[in-house]
């Protein structure tokens, strides 16, 4: 369904991506893991077509992504694709309920994400500001924002840092529950063992190439 091949990207000398492949099903969960600098970040950034690569091919649903021009990639990213930042990255002005129903507005779509906030646990904060709620709250609603328009790919960079080690497992076991129930795939850049294990499938890097084993 995403597939990248032979993928490269150098800022200046530092070569952030060289040759890099990675294959997503439908639904799968994947895990991109390796050390500060090895290039997680800037996968995800290329994969989702925030960037686009110096070399190799990304395609997604059987369109070349590198080909499009800049609208047509934003397009495709706020129509088929979901984001989860390390610290939830809300608008603070918005409530937790407006935050995960501005991908639906922004799509002309007026549906709620009621139902959706339920099942993460958040209905009765949904009022709440992002500053009023807990860390752990904030990254909820940042999962449901990226799910709530039933994307085809949930790229999570650090999902879970900004919370605890029992918080954050509960937030893995909603995400990716939630995830699969919808059969959206996540990519998942960590740099941490313990959240990879919610993956499927890991591949490693190490210094923007791919590596066999953790280093
Ligand atoms: N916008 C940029 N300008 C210049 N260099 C960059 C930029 N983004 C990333 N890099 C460099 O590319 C390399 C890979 O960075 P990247 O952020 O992808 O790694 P990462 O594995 O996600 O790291 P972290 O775990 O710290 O987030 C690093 O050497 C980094 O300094």
């Amino acid at each position: 369904m995403l597939t990248g091949r032979g993928l490269r990207l150098a800022f200046g000398a530092a070569q952030a991506l060289d040759d890099v492949d990675l294959s997503v099903a439908p639904g799968e969960v994947v895990a991109v893991v390796g050390p500060a600098g090895s290039g997680k970040s800037t996968l995800l950034h290329v994969l989702s077509g925030v960037l686009v690569p110096d070399g190799g091919l990304v395609t997604f649903e059987g369109q070349e992504l590198n080909g499009l021009s800049d609208d047509a990639r934003s397009a495709i990213r706020l129509r088929r694709f979901g984001f989860v930042f390390e610290s939830g990255d809300l608008i603070p002005e918005l409530s937790l309920l407006e935050n995960v129903e501005l991908p639906l507005r922004l799509q002309g779509r007026r549906d709620s994400a009621a139902g959706l906030l339920k099942e993460l646990d958040l209905a009765d904060v949904a009022d709440r500001l992002p500053w009023e709620a807990p860390d752990d709250q904030v990254l909820r609603a940042a999962v449901a924002r990226a799910l709530v328009h039933d994307p085809a790919v949930v790229f999570a960079d650090e999902p879970v840092m900004a919370v605890g080690d029992a918080a954050g497992e509960l937030l893995l076991d909603a995400f990716t529950g939630a995830a699969r129930r919808r059969d959206a795939a996540i990519v998942l850049a960590t740099r941490q063992a313990r959240v990879a294990a919610y993956a499927d499938r890991t591949v490693f890097l190490h210094d923007g190439r791919p590596a066999d084993s953790p280093i």
